[in-house]
């Protein structure tokens, strides 16, 4: 019997502001990734909110069980051998230290990213009309304009998406995972 070498999997986490770009680039990323025969999970903030966090809103409280429970199904993944993509908004930086802590408890490769769009940008994208309903006062604690974004000390990667095209971001990304041998 032959055995083959499973490659390394990998927890990808896109933080950043609503608008920021996370989705899309982790689409991109995903959908490369997979042209490419790896095994990939993009865990979505969305999708996760409809089922493994139902029920959860948008309280500090909730938003750290929110992270917490996606990052515990991430580094399962990840450390069986899956590249998870993970692009959800995770403003704290002490859930964010969490989910990286249990990776290193694994020594499951963790690579933490900011989508670095400055929040007039985001105001300006606007993909779910968010900030403007805060805008308009039918929506309170969104995040970077009345809610906390705490940005990222030491990420592994800063995306300056004002001034790339998606596809660059998500290449950019994609050289992290080369340079350190995940791919
Ligand atoms: N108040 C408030 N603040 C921030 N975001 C809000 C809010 N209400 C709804 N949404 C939408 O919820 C989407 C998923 O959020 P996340 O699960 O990534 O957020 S968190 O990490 O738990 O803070 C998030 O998705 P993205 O826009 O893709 O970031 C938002 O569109
Ligand atoms: N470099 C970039 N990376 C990602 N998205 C970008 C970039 N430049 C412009 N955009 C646009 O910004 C928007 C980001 O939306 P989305 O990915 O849904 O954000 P988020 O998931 O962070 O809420 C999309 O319309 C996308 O086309």
């Amino acid at each position: 019997m032959t055995t083959t070498a499973r490659p390394a999997g990998a927890t990808v986490w896109l933080t950043g502001l609503p608008s920021a770009g996370k989705t899309t680039i982790a689409r991109l990323l995903g959908d490369r990734l997979k042209a490419e025969g790896r095994r990939v999970e993009v865990l979505d903030g969305d999708e996760i909110r409809r089922f493994l966090s139902a029920g959860l809103g948008f309280s500090r409280a909730d938003r750290d069980t929110n992270v917490r429970r996606i990052g515990l199904v991430s580094e399962v993944l990840a450390r069986n051998g899956v590249l998870c993509v993970v692009p959800v908004i995770a403003p704290y930086a002490d859930s964010r230290e969490a989910v990286r802590a249990r990776h290193a408890a694994s020594a499951t490769p963790y690579i933490e990213v900011h989508v670095a769009t400055p929040v007039e940008v985001c105001g300006e994208r606007d993909v779910k009309g968010l900030y403007a309903k805060q805008a308009a006062g039918e929506l309170t604690g969104l995040t970077g304009v009345d809610d906390p974004y705490e940005p990222p000390a030491d990420p592994a990667l800063v995306l300056r998406t004002r001034d790339q095209t998606p596809r660059e971001s998500a290449d950019t990304v994609y050289a992290v995972l080369a340079e350190r041998g995940l791919l």
